[in-house]
């Protein structure tokens, strides 16, 4: 195990920890006036990317149920498919990204995960399948998948603007502050993935999927009812936990407990990636979450991931900056920053890695 590059205690070493992930509810930003009540949901939207890097995004004033509900309906129907069928249009025919990954295809921390999954990116100008990424998105011939998820597509987009708003105001940023963040995920490079899980066996060496963080901005996860299969990480209260973003999830050395996080209705469940530990310096940490799914159902859930743009230059916000420097710090101890990154840099960097060596997107 290699040593952390830098440690910190936990900021929340003085307060209980919640056994479930607060909910937030985003209806303040969906109308207009309304400011403390904005202010509000903008302090809750901080105090849980302080505390947990996870919580429930209450978007039932957003969108229908029966919308969410009829994706998987349509993702079932795919995924019941004889094999040949769905290998039609495996990951392989494209650009490797973008397609079907079979049972078993997708490998996390070296094991494979008991899933099966479609991919889709944001679409580009120019596709050549040559370029990792830079293919075009396989649709399954499922009457309606495709002109429904497009309509999830770009509410997803839209949530995710709302959300950035009201993140920037959570952490103190000027208007200006806040324009120039929009700017960097105002052409997201997103990605949905539209996962399939049987049960998973006892003796199976591995997971539904690994333990991971997510590696982009802000994932929206709508799954079906199924309870007790995702888990989230919560560090122990005190202990030293590592702060280095580049360093993969198995050589983490943060211990504490795995809460479930069963799906609630009307809400989505939402966690911050690695591109707001750059943002913030830190200051917000993005989380483990792994999924075990046990019971005798197929689970299908569908993880929507606000990316900044492909060109965005990551770096710390000023704002962020302003948070962290009057933190107290040992004698002599300057405030280390983030190295910024280039998002469609660092993307390449991740499916690279699944391309060459048949390692996971989390590996
Ligand atoms: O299926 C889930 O509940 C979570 C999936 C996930 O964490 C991911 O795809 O990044
Ligand atoms: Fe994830």
């Amino acid at each position: 195990m290699s040593a952390p590059s830098s440690l910190s205690v936990a900021p929340s070493d003085t307060y209980p920890k919640l056994s479930s992930l607060p909910i937030i509810d985003i209806s303040p930003y969906l109308e207009t006036g309304n400011h403390h009540k904005r202010i509000s949901t903008s302090a809750a939207l901080h105090a849980a990317c302080l505390e947990y890097g996870f919580f429930y995004l209450d978007i039932s004033k957003y969108v229908d149920p029966e919308e969410p509900a009829e994706l998987t309906r349509l993702a079932r129907e795919f995924f019941a498919l004889p094999e040949d069928e769905k290998a039609r249009i495996a990951l392989r025919n494209e650009d490797g990204a973008r397609g079907y990954a079979r049972l078993k295809e997708n490998v996390t921390n070296g094991k494979a995960d008991n899933h099966e999954g479609l991919d889709f990116y944001k679409p580009v100008e120019d596709p050549d399948k040559t370029k990792p990424l830079w293919g075009e998105n396989q649709w399954p011939t499922v009457p309606g998948f495709r002109e429904k998820y497009e309509v999830w597509v770009a509410k997803m987009k839209a949530l995710g603007m709302i959300v950035i708003e009201a993140m920037a105001i959570g952490l103190g940023m000027e208007p200006e502050e806040c324009e120039d963040l929009k700017s960097q995920v105002d052409d997201s490079f997103w990605v949905m993935r539209v996962i399939g899980y049987p049960p998973l066996p006892n003796d199976f060496e591995g997971f539904s999927c690994g333990a991971h963080k997510d590696y982009g901005c802000l994932t929206f996860l709508y799954a079906d009812p199924t309870p007790g299969a995702l888990e989230v990480f919560l560090q122990d209260p005190g202990h030293l936990v590592q702060t280095a973003p580049d360093l993969p999830p198995t050589e983490n050395v943060e211990t504490g407990v795995w809460i479930k996080a069963d799906p609630i209705p009307g809400c989505v469940v939402c966690n911050i990636g690695e591109m707001w530990e750059i943002w913030t310096n830190g200051l917000y940490k993005s989380t483990l979450h792994r999924v075990i799914h046990k019971s005798a159902n197929y689970r299908v859930s569908i993880p929507f991931f606000f990316e900044p743009n492909f060109n965005a230059i990551v770096k710390p916000l000023p704002a962020a900056l302003r948070l962290t420097e009057g933190e107290p710090k040992k004698k002599g101890q300057v405030q280390k920053e983030y190295k910024p990154v280039v998002y469609g840099d660092f993307l390449l960097g991740k499916v690279t890695n699944n391309f060459d060596t048949a390692k996971g997107r989390y590996d």
